[in-house]
């Protein structure tokens, strides 16, 4: 199956995921479990899928179908559902790239309007006061959000959002997932929650950003600015140790890297690290271990529920699916997660992209905000907008 075409065929309310090694397009709803309770989700979509491997092989195409995708939200409190579906059909291949390299860079139509949410200076205020809050609420980092909401005249083209950012990421994990209500969220995100693959595991959390620049120089500067900043470290380190402790319960061996890495994406520089572990338990699915590290510092906090409820304050907006996870798991628990970032929810005329970045007590307000603004570049660059560079 040619990788380029599953993408070149994605239409808005299809499960597409692109990344490094695979290619999968599922369409169609042969089962869909809603659910707000994540804990029940994940077992009703194992029994859906086990009752199906034992059914063994049927005469229906659709039948034969073992592996469920979708989304689990930023906040498993709210009322905002996870959302699998066993699809009608599945169709995957290798790697979109470099295949999709050559596919053609697809129009998105100019915005009516676009407006931030919350302003810029309401955004730089919320960042000071979770830089006090930090140190009244004993919290250790907390990342803040905003939003760009933008209109236009006619439907959103989800599929030449998602064709251009698989065009323009050839790393990382490009995904567009059917939502409630005939929405969509589409993005690109550097980030694995996690993957289980037999008993091997793998997370690969980011947290430390620097903007990639168009001079060499420069960027090669940025890159070197990050590896020895304090306070991104600090910002990494809060997040791989939850990640490690967290997956160890989970894991007869767990490998944790003692240094960050730097990862790359078009417009980012980011600290990374990889972890692997052998599962201890094979009866754990990739959706449960989704499930038990989200959300992490990588986009909420720690300690997590301080976290959370500094986020519901300072933000005007329920998050929904952004800085949730999406990906798929099997009959035999294998899956793949990524943190949703780098994404936008579309409805009809109107879509909201989001960008967040974690707080920390050195944060500097005007810094986090143009780590926000050049996050959004990954979406904007895709519908034509961009750029700074
Ligand atoms: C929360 C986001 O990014 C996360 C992932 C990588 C780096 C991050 C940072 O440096 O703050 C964030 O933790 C986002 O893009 O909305």
């Amino acid at each position: 199956m040619d990788a380029a075409r599953l993408v070149e065929d994605f239409r808005h309310g299809d499960f597409l995921l692109a990344t490094d090694t695979s290619t999968l397009l599922a369409s169609g709803i042969g089962a869909e479990i809603v659910d707000t309770d994540e804990d029940a989700l994940t077992d009703r979509v194992t029994r859906i899928l086990r009752d199906r491997d034992h059914r063994g092989p049927s005469t229906d195409d659709e039948a034969d179908i073992r592996t469920a995708v979708g989304v689990l939200p930023f906040d498993a409190a709210s009322s905002t559902p996870a959302r699998m579906v066993v699809p009608a059909t599945l169709r995957s291949a290798g790697p979109p790239h470099p295949g999709a390299g050559r596919l053609e860079r697809l129009d998105v139509p100019t915005p009516s309007a676009i407006r931030a949410v919350p302003s810029e200076d309401a955004h730089m205020s919320a960042v000071a006061t979770a830089v006090t809050e930090l140190a009244v609420r004993d919290l250790r980092k907390v990342v803040l959000a905003r939003a760009l909401d933008v209109e236009f005249t006619e439907p959103v083209p989800t599929e030449a959002i998602a064709g251009n950012l698989v065009r323009d990421n050839r790393h990382g994990y490009v995904f567009a997932a059917g939502l409630p209500g005939e929405r969509v969220l589409v993005g690109a995100s550097p980030e694995l929650l996690v993957s289980r693959h037999g008993r091997q595991v793998v997370s690969h959390p980011h947290a430390g950003s620097m903007p990639r620049s168009a001079d060499p120089e420069v960027d090669a500067a940025n890159a070197r600015r990050l590896l020895s900043s304090k306070k991104d470290r600090v910002e990494h380190a809060v997040l791989t140790e939850a990640v490690a402790e967290t997956l160890r319960p989970f894991c007869s061996r767990l490998d944790v890297p003692d240094e960050p890495r730097l990862e790359r994406t078009p417009t980012m520089w980011h600290l990374g690290t990889r972890i692997t572990g052998e599962l201890a338990d094979p009866d754990v699915t990739a959706l449960r271990l989704a499930a038990a590290l989200h959300p992490t510092p990588a986009i909420c906090g720690t300690p997590t529920s301080s976290a959370r409820e500094l986020v519901r304050e300072l933000e005007p907006f329920d998050r929904g699916y952004y800085a949730g996870t999406v990906g798929w798991v099997n009959a035999d628990g294998d899956g793949e997660w990524a943190v949703s970032i780098r994404c936008a929810d579309t409805g009809a005329k109107h879509l909201r992209m989001y960008a967040g970045g974690g707080i920390v007590p050195d944060s500097d307000p005007r810094a986090e905000l143009d780590e926000t603004s050049a996050k959004f570049a990954t979406l904007a660059r895709a519908m034509g907008l961009d750029t700074s560079e």
